[in-house]
């Protein structure tokens, strides 16, 4: 029997005695399945070997194919069809075996402890044999950050997906749940990690810290999470740390993320005294034993100076459920007490609905009471049957369908991550419905295109495990199939597509070039390999200077591919300074007539186009996304020129006439034109409107825009005055400060071309105490003088390059 056997003890005061004799009966231990080698394959897809688990998908094969049929159909002509009717109608089997799954994220701000608390589920669930430390000691670092990079510097950058089983005791039965897990950083330059795990993912694990509580991309993260709906329940993690209070967080999650929420656990003793927790359910203790915590003991025997306040907290817990709850308000209108089962029922109800999150609390650092987050992962995120998830049926005008997560069902499923590996691209695909065999041809719904699946794995970090098939409602990856992030691959009978995540813009960009030329296809080739993984990474030619400009979500962003080149491909590369990436507006309507005439001798070029520019409406993301507009009637152009306009319109957005930025908020209408016999053509329609659009986008009070950043700022409360100082000089705009015991927080919206450089000089400014995050907010107009700072600078620039 390995060491790190996680054994729990029975629920009872008896059991625990039992336990300190040594002479605890059998039946009151139970082993996890660290003692058991690691499944190659788990419940979704078929295995060598045998388990509960897949003795149930052997048995699904004998679903009814006129159940599953009848299902699909009822979800596919009504797309309202309730979640829970979908699931009435699944066959037993299926239906218990898709309740055992999980498909979880674990998501946080910055440091939170999502990779430690990760290591822990990996080596409780018997996943890895040993824990090792973020930056620990022994050199090796967690599994799931498996980057080089990421161990050297203690942050997660990128998502790591992973499996396991965990042996849940519920009414005395042991019951295995198969959680796919994936592990997402915190830092906001890497944001589309979380973009896309949760885009997938049917519930999360938010991280908090005891002593921060709710921070900047604990927001940025409960925006993502409503963004895909995904569920989540709360972990308060770091209970060890000295000014843990996570009752102030669990305040700050009603108040700052305006989510209803309720601790189900209080904590036994605090700080480096944190011992353990009590369950607000059951009532009962919870301690960790063992070298790594794997022992859970549970006993009746709650301390007494928790009693007062376990009461209390329990009480508020069936207060905030009776908002959300209908059942629970009865009860509580009532004046009677919820049993345990009602309570566990409401929060499962209340936490899928997205309208309540379970807050629990722990160290993961110090190996206390993680086993309860598994636990209340299983019994209060949803299953993959109980996620609605929707298609458009490209046949029938984009109508939405439901998908039903049923293995028997043709396959449906979503490409949501791609990662070039040692054999070739590694495509991380979602099931959403029918079953992904090995050798099985998928169409790509984009491309259209059929591709044969030779290779599924299950990723376990960065190693990968051979599965022959996957069921519905599961993730895997596979090889050698080519696409781009976010596309649906079918099995070719369904015309379905599904929505892709959200891709933040770009907000920094920089020169880069190699070193030397030798280099060039190195760093070609890692160019492709970073674009094609990562949607927010951007790598264009200008067509002036004929530099390789990359952007992205940040200086850090950006400074970890460059580094990434040289490890991961030998090329050293040099980079120009990060420059801002503006946009630009017309902030009034503007007509005009203009027309394009050359006549060199022979065939000449015309073009006239009327019409007008103008401001568009904002939208709730800001500037909208130009628009072009043909109302030209009586065939004054025809329809192969007014394709030629939009064409150049777009090229004059790609390339703003102010300072060679994007265009924003711009509307362009043609309503009128000239064409001539044999001089007109596609090119000089494209041309003439290039020109109509450079003319009337400088009459229309052409406007620079800039982006403005959430920024926050934590720090000693000592320095609040000097951090003030530092943003005054910005012309920052503070819009909350948040003081606590020891620290402050402080969100302000700043320019971002005013932030370079500041790390340093709030370094200088705290004495290394201070730290801040930013996070791309909206684009507003710059200010006067830097407009025009910019604009005459680009225009010499231009003059010169034109004189050469
Ligand atoms: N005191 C204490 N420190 C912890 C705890 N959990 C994690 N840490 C420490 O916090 C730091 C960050 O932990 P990580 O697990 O890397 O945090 P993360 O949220 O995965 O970090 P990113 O992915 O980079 O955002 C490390 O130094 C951990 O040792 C805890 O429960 N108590």
């Amino acid at each position: 029997m390995r060491m790190h056997k996680a054994v729990r003890v029975a629920a009872s005061a008896e059991a625990s005695i039992g336990c300190l004799r040594g002479c605890v009966p059998r039946s009151r231990f139970f082993c996890l399945n660290a003692s058991k080698p690691v499944q190659p394959t788990s419940i979704g897809g078929s295995s060598t070997r045998a388990r509960p688990s897949q003795r149930l998908f052997s048995q699904s094969t004998r679903i009814r194919a006129a159940a599953a049929e009848a299902v699909l159909k009822a979800a596919a002509a009504n797309p309202n069809l309730a979640q829970e009717e979908i699931v009435k109608n699944l066959d037993p089997v299926e239906k218990e075996r898709l309740n055992r799954i999980r498909n979880i994220g674990i998501a946080a701000h910055i440091d939170s402890g999502k990779t430690t608390a990760t290591e822990r589920v990996l080596f409780y669930t018997g996943r890895i044999s040993a824990i090792h430390e973020v930056r620990g000691k022994d050199a090796v670092g967690a599994k799931m950050d498996s980057m080089d990079l990421e161990r050297e510097k203690g942050i997660t950058i990128q998502s790591a997906a992973t499996f396991c089983d965990w042996v849940k005791r519920e009414n005395g039965k042991d019951e295995t749940y198969h959680i796919n897990l994936i592990d997402t950083p915190g830092h906001i330059d890497f944001t589309i990690e979380v973009e896309r795990a949760l885009r997938v993912l049917d519930g999360a694990v938010m991280i908090l810290c005891a002593v921060s509580g709710v921070q900047s991309q604990t927001i940025t993260v409960d925006r993502q999470m409503r963004r895909y709906n995904v569920p989540r329940i709360s972990f308060i993690n770091k209970m060890d740390r000295m000014g843990a209070n996570p009752f102030k967080a669990v305040d700050q999650i009603n108040q700052k993320l305006r989510m209803p929420a309720a601790a189900l656990q209080v904590p036994i003793g605090s700080e480096d005294s944190f011992q353990g927790v009590v369950d607000l359910i059951r009532m009962k203790a919870i301690y960790n034993d063992g070298p790594k915590g794997e022992i859970i003991r549970e006993t009746d025997e709650i301390p007494e100076e928790c009693k007062q306040i376990a009461e209390e907290r329990r009480n508020m817990l069936i207060e905030t459920l009776a908002d959300v709850d209908d059942e629970i308000a009865e009860i509580f209108l009532d004046e009677r007490v919820p049993t345990q089962e009602q309570l566990k029922a409401a929060i499962r109800r209340a936490t899928i609905a997205l309208k309540f999150s379970p807050v629990l609390m722990g160290s993961a650092l110090a190996d206390k009471s993680v086993q309860p987050m598994l636990d209340a992962v299983c019994d209060y995120l949803p299953n993959p049957a109980e996620v609605e998830n929707l298609a458009l049926d490209t046949r029938k005008a984009e109508a939405p369908v439901k998908l039903v997560s049923y293995n028997s069902l043709p396959f449906v499923g979503l490409a949501f991550k791609l990662e070039e590996g040692n054999y070739g691209q590694l495509t991380y695909i979602r099931v959403y419905q029918g079953t992904l065999k090995k050798g099985m041809n998928i169409f790509n719904a984009r491309s259209d295109k059929k591709v044969k699946v030779p290779r599924i794995v299950r990723m376990h970090s960065n190693e990968m495990e051979e599965a022959p098939e996957i069921g519905a409602g599961e993730i895997c990856a596979v090889f050698g199939v080519d696409c781009a992030s976010g596309d649906t691959f079918t099995d070719g009978g369904l015309p379905y597509s599904m929505s892709s995540m959200f891709v933040p813009d770009a907000v920094i960009s920089l020169s880069i070039k190699p070193k030397t030329t030798r280099d060039g296809s190195n760093f070609s080739k890692a160019m492709n390999r970073f674009q094609r993984e990562d949607p927010t990474f951007r790598v264009h030619v200008d067509p002036e200077t004929q530099e390789t400009i990359i952007s992205g979500m940040g200086e850090l962003h950006l400074e970890i591919y460059v580094e990434r080149m040289r490890r991961e491909y030998g090329v050293a590369v040099e980079t120009g300074k990060p420059q801002v990436s503006y946009r630009e507006t017309i902030t009034e309507r503007v007509e005009f007539d203009h027309t394009l005439k050359k006549q060199t001798g022979g065939a000449g070029d015309f073009a006239r186009v009327v019409g007008w520019l103008e401001p568009m409406e904002m939208t709730e993301n800001g500037y909208a996304t130009p628009k072009f507009e043909n109302q030209v009637t009586g065939g004054a152009i025809s329809e192969k020129f007014i394709y030629a306009c939009e064409k150049g319109f777009m090229l004059s957005c790609e390339k703003g006439p102010l300072l060679g930025h994007q265009v924003l908020g711009t509307h362009m209408v043609i309503n009128d034109g000239a064409i001539h016999l044999t001089d007109s053509s596609e090119m000089a329609f494209k041309n003439a409107t290039q020109q109509a659009f450079r003319k009337a986008f400088k009459e229309g009070k052409g406007q620079v825009l800039e982006p403005l950043m959430k920024t926050t700022i934590t720090a000693p409360n000592e320095f609040q005055g000097n951090i003030v100082g530092l943003l005054n000089k910005r012309n920052a705009i503070i819009s909350d400060t948040e003081i606590g015991p020891e620290d402050f927080t402080l969100t302000a919206d700043c320019s971002l071309n005013a932030m370079f450089g500041f790390s340093s000089q709030l370094r200088a400014a705290t004495q290394g105490k201070g730290e801040f995050g930013m996070e791309f907010s909206h684009y507003a107009p710059a200010p006067g003088q830097l407009q025009k700072e910019l604009i005459s600078a680009y225009e010499k620039n231009q003059a010169e390059r034109n004189k050469k």
